[in-house]
């Protein structure tokens, strides 16, 4: 027997829940489908998890500078690894039980487990259970791309769930990508006591930033004993008695690194090719996101994709962005996906925080660029804090003066960046935040300084 209900939808991500109890809210019957764990990837092996166990890191690595603070240790910083995942894992159930808590006692609303499977456009079939809705929302979400590389399967690999298992802390962990997974994670197992080494295939980290990112990055890295391979375009796995083996040039005499971890962090690829979308009129693109269009309606009416699975972002932040926007929409609004300023952070320590256009990303588009900037070695609150690696950047078009991209890489990054998101979405002339005070002592009071300062670039 088929169950018809006002609204399904798929994925208990980070739009998914949310969307579902709005809904619900609004008296109509809802049925939220999960096949894993509530909260998705953010909350189980994504973002909580990790700035968990980043924070632990962070601790690790101030403890060994204490000295520089006129602080006396009575022994050496160790860590204690159950410890760190003990704190990982309370943290990563309160919220998951959270969850649980708030969508179990939802009125209109219920919690299926299991995977979810198109048979036809509004109809979808849960193990025995068929299920039917004139709307439906995708929340499908992604997860880690395995390369098909020579000998991957002579080796056990590490993803960024699996790592999140670890009882020990690796003896040398090679880390293969350098973007912001793999960053993350090898500076954190690198303050844990693991040798690391990044092995990535570009000729830099972080290749869509502004090049004084990825060398920032990269000195960050290295000052704490990190090896960062480039230009790594030749990648195979094999085994020997020491380990995992990694090669990564072909032509320069075929080096390898042995490792006794190997986490491969290149991307991630949407939860789509399971769903049964052959079944339906739903496109996706070549890589298997689900092609919307600016209100994130796909291709067949009535049937919605929101978060990573659409391709039109890969944080938590678009995911519950897209469900504000098609849940307003619903209630009469006329939002848009593209109305949004980009925006992320990258949570290496100290942090990258990132809105807008980078310089390159301007010049691309024509637009004549200012740009003010100013290393953390002139920020007073990262001088007073002892940690002013970094530099802030502010890019201005010159022609409409307002103001269009921003980075924050330094102490507070993550934080301060919000001043230049907002200014950004709101169209605002960069005088009028250069006039504003801001709060000494603290890292965005630098940023109207920087506008007085804006030169060509
Ligand atoms: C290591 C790591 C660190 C990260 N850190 C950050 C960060 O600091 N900040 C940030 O903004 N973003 C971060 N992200 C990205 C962030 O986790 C994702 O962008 C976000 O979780 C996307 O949310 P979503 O709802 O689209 O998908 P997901 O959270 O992946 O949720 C999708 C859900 O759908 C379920 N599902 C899939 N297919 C089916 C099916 N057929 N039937 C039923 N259920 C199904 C899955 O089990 C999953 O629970 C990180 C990601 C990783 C991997
Ligand atoms: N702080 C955050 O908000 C945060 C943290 C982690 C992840 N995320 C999200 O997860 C997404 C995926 O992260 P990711 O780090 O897996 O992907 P990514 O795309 O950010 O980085 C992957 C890196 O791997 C490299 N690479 C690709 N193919 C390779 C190959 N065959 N061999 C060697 N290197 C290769 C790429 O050049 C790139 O530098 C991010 O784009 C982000 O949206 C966000």
């Amino acid at each position: 027997m088929t169950e018809r209900f006002d609204a399904i939808v798929v994925g208990a991500g980070q739009a998914g829940p949310s969307l579902a109890a709005r809904l619900a809210g609004q008296g109509q019957k809802v049925a939220l489908i999960e096949r894993k764990l509530l909260g998705g990837t953010c909350v189980n092996t994504g973002c909580t998890p990790t700035k968990t166990m980043v924070a632990s890191a962070y601790v690790a690595h101030m403890a060994r500078r204490a000295a520089d603070y006129g602080v006396t240790l009575s022994g050496p910083v160790s860590i204690d690894m159950a410890a760190v995942m003990g704190r990982k894992d309370g943290i990563v159930q309160a919220s998951r039980s959270g969850l649980n808590d708030w969508l179990t006692g939802t009125e209109n609303l219920t919690l299926i487990e299991g995977h979810a499977r198109f048979i036809a456009d509004h109809t979808i079939a849960v193990g025995e259970r068929t299920l039917e809705a004139p709307r439906i929302f995708l929340n499908v979400g992604g997860r880690a791309v395995i390369p098909d590389y020579p000998g991957i399967d002579d080796i056990d690999i590490l993803t960024n769930s699996s790592i999140l298992a670890l009882a020990e802390v690796p003896r040398h962990l090679v880390v293969v990508g350098g973007g912001y997974i793999g960053l993350e994670f090898a500076q954190m197992f690198a303050r844990f006591g693991s040798k690391v080494t990044v092995v990535e295939r570009g000729d830099r980290l972080l290749k869509r930033e502004d090049e004084d990112a990825s060398q920032t990055v990269a000195e960050i890295l290295r000052a704490e004993g990190i090896d960062i391979r480039l230009n790594a375009d030749c990648i195979a796995f094999s085994r020997s008695e020491d380990g995992p083996v990694v090669k990564v040039d072909c032509t320069a005499g075929a080096p390898e690194i042995t490792g006794s971890h190997v986490l491969v962090a290149i991307g991630r690829q949407p939860n789509t090719d399971d769903l049964g979308l052959d079944k339906t009129g739903i496109a996706t693109n070549d890589r298997g996101y689900i092609i919307t269009n600016e209100r994130l309606e796909t291709s067949v009416e009535g049937i919605w994709a929101v978060g990573d699975c659409n391709g039109r972002g890969a944080f938590t932040h678009t995911a519950y962005n897209d469900y504000e926007i098609v849940a307003d929409n619903l209630e009469g609004a006329d939002r848009s996906v593209e109305m949004r300023t980009d925006a992320y952070a990258l949570y290496t320590d100290p942090p990258l925080g990132r809105a807008g256009l980078t310089v390159a990303e301007a010049k691309k588009r024509d637009h004549r660029v200012l740009v003010g900037q100013r290393p953390m070695t002139r920020v007073a609150r990262a001088k007073e804090k002892g940690e002013s690696v970094g530099y802030m950047k502010v890019v201005v078009d010159a022609d409409s003066n307002r103001i269009i991209g921003g980075a924050i890489f330094g102490v507070g990054g993550d934080e301060a960046i919000h001043v230049l998101l907002d200014a950004i979405q709101c169209g605002m002339a960069y005088a009028d935040l250069k006039n504003t005070m801001h709060i000494h002592p603290t890292v965005s009071e630098l940023i109207p300084t920087i506008l007085g300062e804006l030169k060509e670039a």
